[in-house]
Parts: C-alpha cells; sequence; structure tokens
C-alpha cells in the first residue's frame, strides 16, 4: 500500500511510515499523476481535494490534519465512495492562544471588555469558556446553536456591537447560513471605531476588499491571520492591519501533531489496524520550555506570562519583513508556515511558585499549568 502525504505534515513518516510506504510532496504541487499508485492521500488546508485530483486513481481514504475542510469536496467523496477524515478541535487551543496572545500585545483592556464570538464550536466555545472563567461578558453569534447550549447568544447586529469581535466560524458558501462574506460593508460598519477585529477563522469570511475600504477611513484594531486569495494576500491591506500572520493561528507544536495523530488513528480504523504510535512517544524527545525573567521579580499582569509563552508580535514582525522584502511574496508566505518554529501552548508552561493566588488563578484558567 501506498499513501501519499503533505511533507509539511509533522512525524508523518513515524506515524504513517508504519502502515505503508509513503511519498511525501508540497501540498500545493501534489497532482493527480502523483497519486495513480496511491490508496490514502493526508493533507493540509493547501491542497484541494476535488475531482481533478481524485479522478481515476485508486484513493479511498483522503484524511485531512486539519480542523477546517473547505478544500476538500465532501460531495465528490461521497458519490465516489470515499473514506475521509478531518481533526476536528486538533488545534483549536492554539487557535484560543492565538487570540489571547493578539489581544495582550493590543494592550487591549479585554478583561474589563466585551467579546463577541462569532461561530461557537470547538474554537469559539474553547474561547468561551476561558473568557467567562476570567469574568469577562461575551456576546456569541451562532444560528446553528440554541439558548440551551449557550446562554449568551444573540444577533450578529449585536455581537458586532462589543469591544473585540472573534470570528470562528468554518468558511461555507452553502446552506442557511453561510460565511462567505459574512462580514461585508454594512457589517464592518457596525463595528465601533475602538473595537478590535479578529480573524483567525478563513480569510474569505470577511470581504477583504470592503475591509481595506473601511481601514482607509478609520482606525479599527484588525488582526488577520487569515486572508483571502491566500497565499498572494492583498499587501495594500497588510499595512492597515495592527497584527498580521501567515495562517498560523493554529500552528502549535502540540496542535499540528495532534492533527497528525488523530487522521492516523483513522486510516488506522479505516484499514481496520490498531494503532500503534502515540503522540506521546514523539513529543517525549522535546524539553518543556521554561519561563525566564531576569532576577526574582516575577511580573504581576496576565500579558507578560502570555507574551514569555508566545508572543504575537514576533510573527506579525517576521511575516510583515518577508512580504515587504520579497519578489515573491506568495512564494514566502508558505515558507513561514512551512518553517514555522517549534511553539508550545500554555499547557507546557509552570507558573513560577512566586506568582499571587489572584494572577495565578486567572493564568490557570487560559492554560497555564501550577508547579506541584
Ligand atoms: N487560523 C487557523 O490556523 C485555524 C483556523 N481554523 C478555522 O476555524 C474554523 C472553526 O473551527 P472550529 O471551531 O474547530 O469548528 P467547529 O465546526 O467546531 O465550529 C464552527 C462553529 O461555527 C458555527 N457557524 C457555522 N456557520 C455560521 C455562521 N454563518 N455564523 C456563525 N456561526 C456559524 C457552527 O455552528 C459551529 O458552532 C474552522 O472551520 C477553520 O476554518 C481552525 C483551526 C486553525
Ligand atoms: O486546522 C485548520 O483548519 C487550519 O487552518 C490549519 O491550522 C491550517 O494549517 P495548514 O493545514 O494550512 O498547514
Amino acid at each position: 500500500m501506498k499513501i501519499t502525504i503533505d511533507e509539511n505534515i509533522p512525524y508523518a513518516q513515524e506515524f504513517f511510515g508504519s502502515l505503508a510506504d509513503i511519498q511525501l510532496l508540497p501540498g500545493r504541487e501534489i497532482t493527480n499523476a502523483d497519486l495513480q499508485d496511491s490508496q490514502a492521500l493526508i493533507v493540509r488546508s493547501v491542497t484541494r481535494v476535488d475531482q481533478r485530483l481524485l479522478a481515476n486513481t485508486p484513493v479511498n481514504f483522503v484524511g485531512t490534519c486539519t480542523i477546517g475542510t473547505d478544500h476538500l469536496d465532501l460531495s465528490y467523496f461521497q458519490e465516489h465512495d470515499i473514506n475521509w477524515s478531518s481533526a476536528p478541535g486538533c488545534n483549536a487551543n492554539s487557535v484560543v492562544e492565538y487570540v489571547i496572545s493578539a489581544l495582550s500585545a493590543l494592550n487591549a483592556p479585554w478583561i474589563t471588555s466585551t467579546v463577541g464570538i462569532i461561530g461557537c464550536g470547538n474554537v469559539g466555545g474553547a474561547l468561551y469558556r476561558k473568557l467567562k472563567q476570567l469574568g469577562i461578558k461575551c456576546r456569541v453569534y451562532d444560528p446553528f446553536l440554541s439558548d440551551g447550549q449557550c446562554a449568551d447568544l444573540t444577533d450578529l447586529e449585536i455581537v458586532l456591537q462589543s469591544n473585540v469581535i472573534c470570528l470562528h466560524t468554518p468558511l461555507t458558501t452553502t446552506g442557511p447560513h453561510p460565511t462567505f462574506h459574512l462580514l461585508g460593508d454594512n457589517e464592518l460598519e457596525l463595528i465601533a471605531d475602538d473595537a478590535v477585529l479578529i480573524n483567525a477563522g478563513r480569510g474569505a469570511v470577511i470581504d477583504n476588499q470592503a475591509l481595506y475600504r473601511q481601514l482607509t477611513q478609520r482606525n479599527l484594531k484588525v488582526v488577520l491571520d487569515v486572508w483571502e486569495g491566500e497565499p498572494n494576500i492583498m499587501l495594500k491591506l497588510l499595512d492597515h492591519v495592527s497584527i498580521a500572520t501567515p495562517h498560523i493561528a493554529g500552528y502549535s507544536y502540540d496542535g499540528k501533531v495532534a492533527g497528525t495523530e488523530m487522521i492516523y488513528s483513522a486510516l488506522c480504523k479505516h484499514l481496520s489496524r490498531l494503532p500503534t504510535v502515540k503522540v506521546g512517544d514523539v513529543l517525549r524527545e522535546l524539553e518543556s520550555p521554561a519561563l525566564h525573567w531576569s532576577g526574582n521579580r516575577f511580573p504581576s499582569d496576565i500579558y507578560a506570562y502570555v507574551r514569555q509563552s508566545y508572543d504575537i508580535l514576533n510573527d506579525d514582525k517576521i511575516f510583515r519583513a518577508s512580504q515587504m522584502n520579497s519578489i515573491s511574496p506568495g512564494k514566502a508566505f508558505d515558507e513561514l508556515r512551512k518553517n514555522y518554529p517549534i511553539r508550545r501552548e500554555f499547557a507546557n508552561y509552570y507558573l513560577p511558585t512566586q506568582v499571587s493566588d489572584r494572577l495565578k488563578n486567572s493564568l490557570i484558567a487560559i492554560g497555564f499549568r501550577e508547579l506541584h
């Protein structure tokens, strides 16, 4: 058996090599010809998997080591009896930490803000629970949830009037509530001038042209991880965005490896094999990261701890430089993603014992651990 796999999937050899011969290829370059003798295809979000790619190949299993599935033609899979799996929730916590880092970097008074969450599934729901634990007021728009599932559900128009607005919907173009260009001119105009808008879902959920028009007229603070037309983003929009990153919100190491493991387990199930490789086996080689401050003076605010473990402004700086200095910004976008450094989630950081109980409780609420 042969499996074709995106070369950017960490530990592909360790996991999938235990099942079959593997062929590693750049995700954007996988062609129909490459799949002529592959029974399974394992991708990330950059490979469009549809009839063009799969027709007349023996592929009968498609796995995507991602939460999003908008790059998969699921109707085609159903019509052709192709089994498939995504990795729901694998990097949800990574995205939540990205949002927390963005708010910390902007010095937004988010602890005393009202936060609006659009799309309250694995990512939006995890963000919602953490914010509620911190006592932060939330408003939620998710037309697929009922009041019994979330006490703070309200209309989109009300959510857009929050101090912070976070987008966590999938990208959809069909169904009763498609999200393609969910925020266009009319919706963006409802957002207050001093609000923060964060998109770490999919680029096309915001009409980027409309956003650009807004940002040339007023100083809304916008954080974009995802962009229309990736990897070739609208460069003039970049200048107007407060924090910009190349679709790495979900790129914690923990999240990426969890995605690989979930698809490995799904493929084992498809093949009626028992999984033999575990995430702990491959992660054991990594040292636990440490929180470092000079001397014994530990900061007394959440922001400093967040920045120590994940400073989004480093990603912003590197991304802007790459887009400005490269003759091929699209390639630079992909290169940054390919070579993204290891970023561990807050749960891998143990708090110093000197931290006050009040601060410790808040830090634990967002994922840090106490040293026992
Ligand atoms: N930037 C990044 O690195 C990452 C981005 N993502 C994106 O985030 C999306 C959400 O992820 P999860 O929360 O795990 O997915 P999920 O499927 O668990 O939750 C999505 C939620 O959005 C809601 N929704 C659907 N249409 C809506 C609409 N029109 N308006 C408001 N809410 C709507 C659904 O009811 C659901 O509750 C993914 O589909 C993916 O596109 C996910 C991981 C990483
Ligand atoms: O899981 C998702 O959905 C994401 O957006 C991923 O973090 C995107 O990463 P790639 O699959 O494009 O490497």
